[in-house]
């Protein structure tokens, strides 16, 4: 299945970015093996394959690895070019614009949510959830433009833009369930709301979704911690 080489992918199951390298891997219907990385503890394969970030996801392809999730997306929709769908469009311009929204969500959406994920208290979490929602409106009338009335950023298809925005769905709701808040409003973000159920709606994205509890759990947990002199760990 896999193009010259097989495949491993070193991830965390509660990771959104290993999980965009798991969508990617999943809607192009490539097999690979699934190395659960211990972010307290990491593998000397992870610290080999990626020394400078030493994060995960890492794809490795044919003994060759593949660092950062919107690379990885990218390598897999290059290298599986004429296998499953494709994640990124024919059209040069449209790929870039996939790219800048693929580059907002993480620079600009994702800076301003963290604050909400790191939130303790009600005040912090008002603040945080105040800051968060301008980058949400951004993205909403991004949706509009790009997906022109369909389903998805990526028109018809799941693409970058839908991967890189959709890893972070069962987080949001997480965050949401322990903030009291409702990111996504469907009365405030119809067009995301909606695209919000679609993609999760999608076989190989619920199969590389956390499960809501455990993820709920594995939130608190962390909460607790991030109070404790000792830190959280394992999160950037
Ligand atoms: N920009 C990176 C971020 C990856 C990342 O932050 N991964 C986290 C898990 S969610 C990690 O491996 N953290 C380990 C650490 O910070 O030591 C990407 O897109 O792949």
């Amino acid at each position: 299945m896999a193009a010259g080489g097989e495949l491993q992918l070193l991830g965390s199951w509660y990771s959104p970015y290993a999980i965009r390298a798991k969508v990617a891997l999943g809607l192009k219907g490539l097999s690979y093996q699934y190395l659960e990385e211990d972010l307290s503890s990491k593998s000397d394969l992870l610290l080999k394959s990626n020394p400078v970030h030493k994060k995960v996801p890492v794809l490795v392809h044919g003994g060759r690895p593949v660092c950062e999730s919107l690379v990885v997306v990218q390598y897999v929709d290059e290298a599986w070019a004429g296998t499953g769908p494709p994640l990124l469009p024919a059209d040069a311009r449209d790929r870039a614009t996939a790219r800048f929204w693929a580059a907002f969500i993480d620079d600009k959406f994702f800076k301003a949510w963290r604050e909400l994920f790191r939130s303790t208290t009600d005040g912090q979490r008002a603040e945080a959830f105040g800051n968060v929602v301008p980058q949400v409106e951004t993205l909403e009338q991004a949706f509009m433009e790009c997906s022109k009335g369909k389903a998805f950023f990526g028109g018809d298809a799941i693409g970058l833009a839908d991967i890189a925005l959709g890893s972070f769905l069962v987080w949001i709701q997480v965050v949401d369930e322990v903030s009291g808040t409702k990111l996504l409003d469907g009365a405030r973000f119809p067009g995301l709301a909606a695209w919000a159920e679609r993609f999760l709606s999608v076989d190989a994205v619920k199969d590389a979704m956390p499960e809501f509890e455990r993820l709920l759990e594995h939130y608190k947990g962390f909460l607790a911690k991030l109070a404790s002199p000792a830190g959280p760990g394992g999160y950037s």
